[in-house]
């Protein structure tokens, strides 16, 4: 099989019922290529975050299986989880920074999962890995922020070093849920050109949860619609007209649009 097919996230027939009942994801069979740049785009509590969530297991799924990159994250423990979440980056709408600590120590934290639990703090990480922290950060820009605490950049530019803490950790995938919700306009932009970047340069696949259908349609090659916890559409952006994002919006079932 050609690499640029390779599929890199595997959904088999995964449904999610939280503990309350509550529906989050139903018979959902979906497969993400190598390389590709997915947005996920479906009204507030559709299950676009449940879906994202469910992908590195930080919530369990209730029925089917979830495989990345060949491996099934759906039961795998210890030291298997580990390796196949390594291949995973998360990028949130908060950010998640350790908001007191620097720059450079918030995006070590990437190198982490390459290191045995044991040997984690600060003065542990290799000269090499401080490296790979600089460089991330070149690319994003913040070079010059190195030293600066976390808490003192503006919102764009905490997204920024987050971006960078993906990059230093090297994985293969990226999930980006709602990563520009917190941002003003010009500011999203640059961060969804920064996850362009990443996605391009260094052929991670993305998968993004976004609530801006202009931003969506900017950057995602395909878009997954969302509804109730099912998809509803799915297709390439080129071939995608307005109407489908109207519809999803408007709560409609975008597939008739197909
Ligand atoms: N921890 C939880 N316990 C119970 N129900 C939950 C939990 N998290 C989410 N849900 C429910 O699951 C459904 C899907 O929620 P989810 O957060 O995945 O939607 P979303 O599309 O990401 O929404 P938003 O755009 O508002 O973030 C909703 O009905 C929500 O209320």
């Amino acid at each position: 099989m050609a690499d640029s097919v390779k599929p890199m996230i595997e959904l088999k027939d995964v449904s999610k019922v939280y503990d309350n009942g509550t529906v989050g994801l139903k018979d959902i069979n979906l497969t993400i290529n190598k390389g590709e740049f997915v947005v996920v785009v479906g009204l507030s509590g559709a299950g676009k975050s449940t879906l994202l969530r469910s992908i590195n297991r930080l919530h369990n799924i209730t029925d089917g299986d979830i495989v990345i990159d060949g491996k099934s994250i759906t039961n795998a423990k210890g030291k298997n989880l580990r390796m196949i979440r390594r291949d995973i980056g998360m990028i949130f709408q908060n950010f998640n920074l350790v908001k007191r600590s620097s720059v450079l120590r918030n995006v070590l934290t990437g190198r982490v999962a390459y290191y045995p639990t044991w040997k984690t703090t600060f003065n542990m990480f290799t000269k090499e890995d401080k490296q790979k922290a600089y460089e991330a950060l070149q690319q994003v820009g913040l070079e010059d922020k190195v030293y600066t605490r976390a808490d003192q950049l503006s919102g764009g530019q905490q997204q920024r070093v987050a971006i960078a803490r993906v990059l230093t950790q090297n994985p293969k995938i990226i999930l980006a849920d709602e990563p520009t919700a917190s941002l003003d306009p010009q500011t999203s932009r640059k961060v969804m050109n920064d996850l362009k970047m990443l996605n391009e340069k260094y052929g991670m696949t993305v998968v993004a949860n976004l609530h801006s259908i202009e931003l969506a349609r900017e950057f995602g090659k395909r878009v997954i619609g969302i509804r109730a916890g099912q998809v509803v559409y799915d297709g390439k952006m080129s071939d995608t007209p307005k109407s489908v994002f109207t519809d999803i919006y408007n709560g409609g079932d975008g597939s008739e649009e197909e």
